[in-house]
């Protein structure tokens, strides 16, 4: 009776998802894939809406053709896809090619948008002004990238090689830097932060050098932590592994050529790691550009997901990635009903969005509230809405 009620009382989202004018326009000419060999445009560039009055707030996000990233984040089951999609939404209906990624391993980009946008590739949204695409990376993939380049751990021609000659103190600090361990079963957040390379390597060709926006829809706060922390770590480990490895083969290589051995052959495997390190540090980078990424956290009015917040934001300052924004998402409106579970949970909520003002880390951001809609947000015509209510 109570969740009915609640149900009832706002029924002008309804009035407006029926009113809602969804552009259906056709993307059916338009390349999907990102093996193409012809590095033609995706598509041609339309004017960059001019900031108005009306944007405030959304003015800062939308000006501008210069390529800008934009993460949303946040605890599981939040609303980060869906405030991620409105976004890409409301960048492309204002002008802007826009790419939307979704790297967490459970995708819903394609639940949100109520299309089918899996399979690896990118694949035009329908509906919507500017051409947008969505692209959802499979872990699976990326993980075996990363497999690959385990290769390394089962050199053990090397090893072999330093142990009968009596070099075996060098490969033992091999062993100390418990890569095997690494290599082996990759650390949490080392998907994520692979797929957020991938994506920034296929934007660094011509072919998609047109999409001036990028959503990132990310995996859960944990997984946002430790990638964070993962370029450091990789870069140190892989680094310090590089130089030993090449003190192992400079001296097999000179041990050799005095039994008159062959040269050993360039290793692949190495390359493999070092290529991972370049791009990790990469994503790293792009992580701390203030100039073009931005992250935005999504929560929700719970004192629990306000503090995982507050410590998500802690992390992303003490690592110098730029946030600004803080959605809070799911909001109940003010109850005109005889409704009293609507009543306590909407006092139980207005206490939590106290604590934020209170929050250290929390206070200084820009709070935009969401309401708690009466129907599952999905499509782009509910995802218009979405947006039209929360970029403001
Ligand atoms: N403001 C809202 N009002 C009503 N329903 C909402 C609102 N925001 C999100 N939802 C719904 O809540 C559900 C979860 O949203 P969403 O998938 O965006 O969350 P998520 O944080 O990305 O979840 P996950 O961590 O599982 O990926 C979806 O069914 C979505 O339609």
């Amino acid at each position: 009776m109570a969740m009915a009620s609640l149900f009832h009382q706002s029924s002008k989202t309804h009035f407006y998802f029926a009113l809602a004018n969804v552009s259906r326009r056709s993307f059916s000419s338009f390349s999907t894939s990102f093996n193409s060999r012809t590095f033609k445009p995706l598509f041609q560039v339309r004017t960059v809406t001019t900031p108005t009055e009306a944007f405030v707030g959304f003015d800062e996000m939308i000006s501008g053709t210069q390529r800008k990233y934009f993460m949303l984040g946040g605890k599981g089951g939040v609303g980060k896809t869906s405030c991620a999609a409105s976004l890409a939404v409301k960048f492309a209906n204002h002008g802007h090619p826009t790419l939307v990624v979704s790297t967490d391993p459970a995708h819903s980009l394609s639940d949100s948008f109520d299309q089918n946008l899996t399979g690896g590739a990118l694949v035009p949204v329908q509906g919507v002004d500017s051409p947008l695409y969505a692209l959802e990376i499979s872990p699976e993939r990326t993980r075996e990238e990363f497999r690959a380049a385990s290769q390394l751990h089962g050199d053990s021609g090397v090893k072999n090689i330093m142990d009968s000659m009596g070099l075996g103190m060098l490969s033992e600090q091999l062993g100390e830097l418990k890569l095997g361990e690494l290599l082996d079963t990759p650390p949490p957040g080392l998907d994520e932060a692979i797929a957020i390379s991938k994506v920034m390597q296929f934007l660094e060709s011509k072919e998609y050098s047109t999409f001036s926006r990028i959503v990132f829809d990310t995996a859960p706060t944990g997984h946002t932590l430790r990638l964070l922390s993962l370029p450091d770590f990789l870069d140190a480990s892989i680094g310090k592994m590089m130089k030993l490895k090449k003190k192992i083969a400079s001296a097999t290589s000179a041990l050799k050529s005095m039994f008159n051995k062959e040269e050993p052959q360039r290793d692949d495997a190495s390359d493999k790691l070092e290529q991972l390190r370049e791009r990790m540090a990469k994503v790293r980078d792009l992580f701390r550009d203030s100039e073009t990424t931005e992250f935005i956290i999504v929560t929700i009015p719970t004192v629990m997901a306000i503090n995982e917040s507050s410590r998500l934001c802690a992390s992303l300052k003490k690592e110098s990635v730029s946030v600004r924004k803080l959605i809070v998402n799911q909001v109940l409106p003010p109850s005109t009903s005889e409704c009293k579970f609507c009543v306590m949970r909407r006092k139980d909520q207005m206490r939590a969005l106290e604590t934020i003002t209170k929050d250290p880390e929390l206070a200084s951001l820009k709070i935009i509230q969401a309401p708690l809609v009466d129907v599952e947000i999905r499509g782009v015509a509910g995802l218009k809405f979405m947006g039209d209510t929360v970029w403001k």
